[in-house]
């Protein structure tokens, strides 16, 4: 079990992040997406928003694993860490400098594009992610079920959060929301990174739960949602005529004519999850063709 036995060595969990950074000769390059933390308290807070919550840290993945100043506060806690880094020289770095950890089968680095590797059966993921990738990085792990603490932009933080009828409750809400309850659980200026992102940033924590709707297909309600949400000014009603080569509907008007006037009034941004998922059922029933 994680605790104490996990821990590997001494320096574990309390390796200097600047001294990292130095040893991995890593200047940080923004155009790869490369902003290492240097803040200790953020980096020491960062596995207590997993214990606090109980997540079970038997296997952590991480991606985005760049100079191990996060690897090395994720090995103090979980038994088992993957850590996948795109970056050759980033790489070769933390098997130099966690060899020990690899050499007790406490660690596995994965290098190659975290969009594209076999990701590993993990029970939690934490990650500082590549700020450039972490819509996509994001939707390959939340399907997957488990828990995930990640650092992104603030206001990707804020719309992974939202609440209907916010301005920042969109289609990344309502997707996010579909898997997991997502809470923004602190605020990360620029400066605990080197170098310091163009961007104030945050940690989000997503815990993995069954919707409180049904839908009858999971890719056809998400189509539906992106759909709607691209005509976010106009009535639903119109969002949905619209919107027929997004969400793949064959008969749009059907769907119309069958939906409740009060939703088809609305504005997307005004439209709850369970009324997404109303409507994404009965586009479903009525506006596919029966051969689709
Ligand atoms: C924001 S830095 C985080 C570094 C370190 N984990 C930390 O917290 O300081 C993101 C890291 O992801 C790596 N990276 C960028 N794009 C990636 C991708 N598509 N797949 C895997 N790693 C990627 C970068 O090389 C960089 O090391």
């Amino acid at each position: 079990m994680a605790g104490e036995d996990a821990a590997d060595g001494p320096n574990v969990g309390g390796r200097d992040p600047d001294a990292l950074l130095a040893r991995a000769g890593a200047r940080g390059d923004p155009d790869q997406d490369q902003h290492f933390l240097v803040d200790d308290r953020v980096l020491d807070r960062i596995p207590t928003y997993a214990t606090e919550a109980g997540i079970d840290l038997g296997h952590v993945l991480e991606i985005g694993a760049g100079n191990g100043a996060l690897t090395d506060r994720l090995l103090a806690v979980a038994d088992w860490v993957t850590a996948v880094e795109r970056d050759p020289d980033l790489a070769a770095f933390l098997r130099t400098e966690f060899a020990d950890a690899i050499e007790a089968g406490r660690l596995t680095v994965i290098e190659g594009d975290a969009l594209e590797v076999d990701l590993p059966d993990y029970t939690a993921s934490i990650s500082n992610l590549p700020y450039g990738a972490s819509s996509e990085i994001l939707f390959r792990l939340l399907p997957a079920g488990k828990p995930l603490i990640a650092m992104v932009q603030a206001e990707f933080a804020d719309r992974m959060a939202a609440d209907p009828g916010s301005d920042d409750y969109g289609r990344l809400s309502v997707t996010a929301g579909h898997y997991a309850d997502v809470e923004v659980v602190e605020p990360v200026p620029p400066e605990a990174f080197s170098p310091p992102p163009a961007v104030d940033s945050a940690l989000v924590r997503a815990l993995p739960r069954e919707p409180n709707y049904t839908v009858p297909d999971d890719d056809f309600f998400l189509g539906f949602v992106k759909a709607v949400f691209t005509q976010r000014r106009k009535t639903v009603r119109n969002g949905i005529r619209n919107t027929a080569h997004i969400s793949g509907l064959d008969d749009p008007d059907a769907v119309v004519d069958a939906a409740d006037e009060e939703l088809l009034r609305k504005r997307a941004g005004d439209l709850s999850p369970t009324d997404f998922a109303e409507l994404a059922s009965l586009a479903h029933e009525v506006g596919l063709d029966s051969d689709d």
